[in-house]
């Protein structure tokens, strides 16, 4: 694999330190610490504008740093080739304007590498990864006419295309109808079990609450909460109020919309 040269043994996929970010004179990552191992489903969680797009994209290096560091692979996240590495579904409303381009299109520009431009794209690589979201007949569809949850299933065709490592979705699940929530939780069980890292924002986490392996939760550009969801946890429960998990919980549940029970 291309990224293989570029990375050290052992490393976590993402790791960030300490990290500060500045968006529009606002500081919205205040000393963010957070790693994922390799291997791992991770969640991101939090109200609307505590920072989880910000996040992935420190994380994933597409945004400049205002103090700390960020690493993918166990290499600065600056490096040139480590992002290779990386399948990159963003939010829904990112592309959501005109894409002419057929499915076909979009996936192969999945194939532009931060190192090298295709020529002439794999063409059993695009078809293969246009069949493994389950839209192998739609390939020479315009998204433009497809529905919300077909181009989402293109996005996730076009971040697999170079068959990543790592795979990072921006609210996969938002403005997409119960049965493709289920085909997207399905893909992402999939490549789970063939050691794919996924890191995933989320609103919903029933889609994937069997999945995921740890919560990382945001609020206010700072993390609140690191670890397995709190209803996996044998340790929390409302009685260890004391400590504070009773607090964590209650953000869980503010983040995700769920009713709180005293
Ligand atoms: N391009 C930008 N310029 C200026 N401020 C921005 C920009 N993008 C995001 N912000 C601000 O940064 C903060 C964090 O935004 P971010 O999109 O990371 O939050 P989020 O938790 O992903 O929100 P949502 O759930 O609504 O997608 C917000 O206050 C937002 O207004």
């Amino acid at each position: 694999m291309a990224v293989s040269s570029a990375t050290t043994h052992d490393a976590a996929a993402f790791e960030v330190r300490h990290v500060n970010l500045k968006r529009g004179g606002s500081v919205v990552l205040k000393d963010v610490t957070a790693r994922i191992n390799e291997g791992e489903v991770v969640a991101i969680l939090g109200p609307n504008g505590s920072g989880k797009s910000t996040l992935l994209k420190a994380m994933i290096g597409v945004l400049p740093l205002s103090g700390g560091s960020a690493q993918i692979l166990g290499r600065p996240s600056t490096t040139r080739g480590v992002h290779d590495a990386i399948g990159y579904v963003p939010q829904m409303a990112a592309f959501s304007g005109n894409i002419a381009a057929s499915a076909y299109e979009t996936t192969a520009s999945g194939l532009l590498t931060s190192t090298r431009l295709f020529t002439r794209a794999p063409k059993h690589k695009v078809q293969q990864a246009l069949e493994f979201v389950g839209l192998g007949d739609l390939s020479s569809r315009a998204v433009t006419e497809m529905s919300g949850g077909q181009r989402q299933r293109v996005m996730i065709a076009r971040a697999l295309v170079r068959e990543p490592r790592i795979l990072v979705l921006d609210e996969p699940f938002t403005g997409v109808d119960a049965g493709t929530q289920e085909k997207i939780s399905g893909l992402i069980a999939k490549l789970h079990a063939k050691g794919t890292t996924v890191v995933v924002v989320l609103h919903d986490l029933d889609p994937l609450r069997d999945l995921i392996t740890r919560a990382i939760v945001m609020d206010e550009g700072r993390v609140v909460h690191d670890g397995p969801l709190p209803h996996d946890d044998p340790h929390a429960s409302a009685s260890e109020s004391e400590d504070g998990k009773h607090h964590v919980n209650e953000t869980i549940d503010q983040c995700l919309g769920n009713e709180i029970h005293p």
